[in-house]
C-alpha cells in the first residue's frame, strides 16, 4: 500500500422533533475502493491487513456541535512504573484485565509493604473499619496517596464500614483463639476491663443478643468456621458448648441458627449503618476515599441515603458506593440495591453465614451477570485463597475458584486475611495475578463469543447514542484485531461502557482528572491514565502517541480504535 489516505464520515443531524440535535445512528462510510478489507462494519473476523497510514473517523456528532476548544498544557502523563514496565515487555493484548482488591492489615500497613502490594498489581486497597482504630486507618490511607503522589501508581482506596451485625468482641488483642470440641465457653454481653475478663469468655457487641437466643440454638462464628450449642442462659451470660472445633478470629460474626433456619428477630431491625459507621464514613470522606463499601445491606434505601449524604457533606468528591452482598434480605431487592449502588460486593464470608453454602456460587454468577448488565464493577470476595494465610501455595480447589471468578469476566478479586494478617500476602497476590492473566489469555484464545446481551443503561438520547458507540468501538476492536483502544473520558462514563463490553484488548483511558483514574483502576480491562487533554481529538492523539512512544509503551504501526467522549465518535488509527 503507498501513499497516504485519511477518510471521514460527517454526519447530518437528523430531522426529528424530539431530538432535534439527534445523529444518525448508522453513520455512512465512504470506504475506497482500492482498500478493499478496510469497512470496519464488515470486517471477517480474519486479521485484517491495515494500510499504513489508516485513519478512519466515524463521528456521531457533526463537527460544528462539538463544544469549544479549551486548551490545556500537557503536564505529562501519570502512569505507573509497573503498568509501563508491562507494557513495554508483554505489549498491549498480554495486561491483566482483572483487577485486585488488597485488604489492609497488620501485616501490610507499613509503607514498605504497601508498595509491594502495588508493585505486585494491587489496584485498590481496602481498609475494614471493623478492625483497628481510625489513626491507624488514617496512617494507612495516607500511606496510600504518598505512594500514588511519588511513584504514579493509581491504586483506589476503598472503606469497608463495619455494619451492625451481631459479632464477638477482639479478644484482648489476640490473633485468634482456639475452639476445641466439647468446650464449654461463654458469650456474654457483659463489658469487662481488658485483664478481667474470665477465660474462654468472648463479649459479642449487641446487647440484645442474650435475650434473643434460646437454649437449643445453635451459634455459628464466621458462618460455620465453628460451631456452638447453646446449654444454658443465665442473666448476660450465654453458656455454649463447642460441637465443630476451629479458630475465633477478632471480631468474628456470629450467626444463631433454630431448626435450620437463620434467627433475624430483632438483629434484622439494626441499621446497616450504625452511628458509628456515620462516624467513620465522615472520616472516610474527610480523607479522601475512592469507595465506601457498606457491609449488610438490605435495600436500595440505604444507598441513596448514603449517597445523598456523601453529596451534601462533600459536593466535589465522587466516593463511589460500593454495596455489599452478604445478607440475605439483600437477595430479594438485588436488582435495586446494584442499580442505586455504583458497585458491588459479593461478599462470600458473611454471605455463606446467611445462606446454604451451595447456594454461594449461584449468588456469585447472577450478581456479576447483573452488574455486567446495569454497568457497575463487581468484586468477587473472601476465601479466594484461604489457606495461604498459613501457607505459600493455594490449594487446587483455591485456583479452580479464583479460575471461576476470572471466567466469570467479574472486574475485581479480593484478598482478605490472606493480605490483611496472612503469612504470605505477596505470594497470594502473585498467585490471583498469574491465574488472571492464564484464564484471560485462554479465553481469548478460545474465541470465547461473549453471547452477553447488554440492555441500554443509559437514560436520554444522546447518552444512548454514546452508549451504543461505545458498543461498536468494542466490538471494532475485536473483528480488527485492535492493539488496543483509546478512550478520552472526562467524567470516566466511557470509559466505564468500553470496559463493560470486555472487548479482546486493554483500553487505555485518558482522563484529566486523578481521582476518576483511580476509580477507573476498579474497572475490567481500563488502564487508567492520567492527561490533561483538549477537545481537540487530533491534537490529543499526536501528544498521546508521542508521550506514550517516547515512554516507549507503543509502538509506531500499533492498531488503535479511538474514542472520546469530548466528540463522541471512533477512529481507527495506526499509531504513525
Ligand atoms: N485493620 C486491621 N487491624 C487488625 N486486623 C485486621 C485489620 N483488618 C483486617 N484484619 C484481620 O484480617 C481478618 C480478615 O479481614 P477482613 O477484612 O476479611 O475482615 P472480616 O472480619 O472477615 O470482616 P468482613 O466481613 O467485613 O470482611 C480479620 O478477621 C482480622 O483478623
Ligand atoms: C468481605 C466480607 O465482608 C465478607 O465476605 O463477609
Ligand atoms: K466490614
Ligand atoms: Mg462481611
Amino acid at each position: 500500500m503507498s501513499g497516504s489516505f485519511r477518510f471521514s464520515a460527517s454526519l447530518s443531524p437528523l430531522q426529528s422533533r424530539e431530538f432535534p440535535r439527534m445523529p444518525f445512528l448508522k453513520p455512512h462510510i465512504h470506504v475506497p475502493n482500492h482498500v478493499p478489507a478496510l469497512n470496519p462494519m464488515t470486517a471477517a473476523h480474519s486479521r485484517v491487513v491495515l494500510p499504513e497510514n489508516l485513519k478512519v473517523k466515524l463521528s456521531a456528532l457533526p463537527i460544528t456541535m462539538a463544544s469549544p476548544a479549551a486548551m490545556t498544557e500537557v503536564e505529562g502523563l501519570d502512569v505507573d512504573m509497573v503498568t509501563e514496565a508491562e507494557l513495554k515487555e508483554n505489549g498491549f493484548r498480554s495486561t491483566r484485565r482483572t483487577k485486585i482488591v488488597c485488604t489492609i492489615g497488620p501485616r501490610t500497613c507499613e509503607f514498605e509493604q504497601i508498595e509491594a502490594l502495588a508493585v505486585g498489581g494491587m489496584n485498590v486497597a481496602r481498609v475494614n473499619m471493623c478492625h483497628g482504630t481510625r489513626e491507624w486507618h488514617r496512617d494507612v490511607i495516607r500511606r496510600v496517596r504518598q505512594l500514588n503522589e511519588e511513584k504514579g501508581f493509581a491504586v483506589a482506596v476503598m472503606m469497608d464500614t463495619e455494619g451492625s451485625e451481631i459479632h464477638m468482641d477482639d479478644l484482648n488483642g489476640a490473633e485468634s483463639a482456639k475452639a476445641e470440641d466439647g468446650e464449654i465457653w461463654t458469650f456474654t454481653v457483659r463489658a469487662f476491663d481488658p485483664p478481667s475478663c474470665p477465660e474462654r469468655t468472648i463479649t459479642v457487641n449487641y446487647d440484645g443478643f442474650a435475650e434473643d437466643v434460646k437454649v437449643g440454638d445453635e451459634l455459628l462464628v464466621d458462618g460455620g468456621m465453628v460451631r456452638f450449642v447453646v446449654t444454658e442462659k443465665i442473666g448476660p451470660d450465654v453458656i455454649c458448648h463447642c460441637t465443630d472445633r476451629g479458630l475465633l478470629l477478632p471480631r468474628a460474626n456470629l450467626t444463631f441458627w433454630r431448626n435450620g433456619s437463620l434467627v433475624q428477630e430483632r438483629n434484622a431491625m439494626l441499621p446497616t449503618i450504625s452511628s458509628k459507621d456515620w462516624l467513620d464514613i465522615d472520616f472516610g470522606i474527610a480523607e479522601g476515599v475512592d469507595f465506601i463499601a457498606v457491609s449488610f445491606v438490605k435495600s436500595a434505601e440505604v444507598i441513596k441515603t448514603l449517597k445523598s449524604y456523601i453529596t451534601a457533606q462533600s459536593p466535589e468528591s465522587r466516593i463511589a458506593v460500593i454495596a455489599k452482598i452478604e445478607s440475605i434480605d439483600s437477595l430479594e431487592n438485588l436488582e435495586e440495591i446494584i442499580q442505586a449502588s455504583d458497585g458491588a460486593m459479593v461478599a462470600r464470608g458473611d454471605l455463606g453465614a446467611q445462606i446454604p453454602l451451595e447456594q454461594v456460587p449461584s449468588v456469585q454468577q447472577k450478581v456479576v451477570q447483573l452488574c455486567r448488565q446495569l454497568n457497575k464493577p463487581v468484586i468477587v470476595a473472601s476465601q479466594l485463597l484461604e489457606s495461604m494465610i498459613e501457607y505459600p501455595i493455594p490449594t487446587r480447589a483455591e485456583v479452580a475458584d479464583v479460575s471461576e471468578a476470572v471466567g466469570q469476566q467479574a472486574d475485581g478479586l479480593m484478598l482478605s486475611s490472606e493480605s490483611a494478617m496472612g503469612l504470605y500476602p505477596e505470594k497470594a497476590l502473585a498467585v490471583l495475578r498469574s491465574v488472571s492473566l492464564r484464564i484471560e489469555r485462554q479465553r481469548r484464545e478460545e474465541k470465547h463469543l461473549d453471547t452477553a446481551d447488554l440492555p441500554i443503561v443509559s437514560s436520554s438520547m444522546p447518552a444512548i447514542i454514546f452508549e451504543e458507540i461505545c458498543n461498536t468501538a468494542s466490538r471494532m476492536a475485536k473483528k480488527l484485531e485492535a492493539d488496543a483502544i483509546f478512550v478520552y473520558t472526562k467524567t470516566g462514563q466511557s470509559a466505564s461502557l468500553l470496559s463493560r463490553n470486555r472487548p479482546d484488548c486493554p483500553v487505555f483511558a485518558f482522563t484529566p482528572t486523578t481521582s476518576i483514574r483511580r476509580c477507573l483502576n476498579l474497572r475490567w480491562g481500563l488502564i487508567p491514565f492520567r492527561l490533561d487533554f483538549s477537545d481537540d481529538v487530533d491534537s490529543n492523539l499526536n501528544r498521546t502517541f508521542s508521550l506514550l512512544k517516547a515512554r516507549g509503551m507503543i509502538n509506531s504501526g500499533d492498531f488503535i480504535i479511538v474514542v472520546s467522549d469530548v466528540m463522541q465518535s471512533i477512529q481507527a488509527i495506526k499509531v504513525p
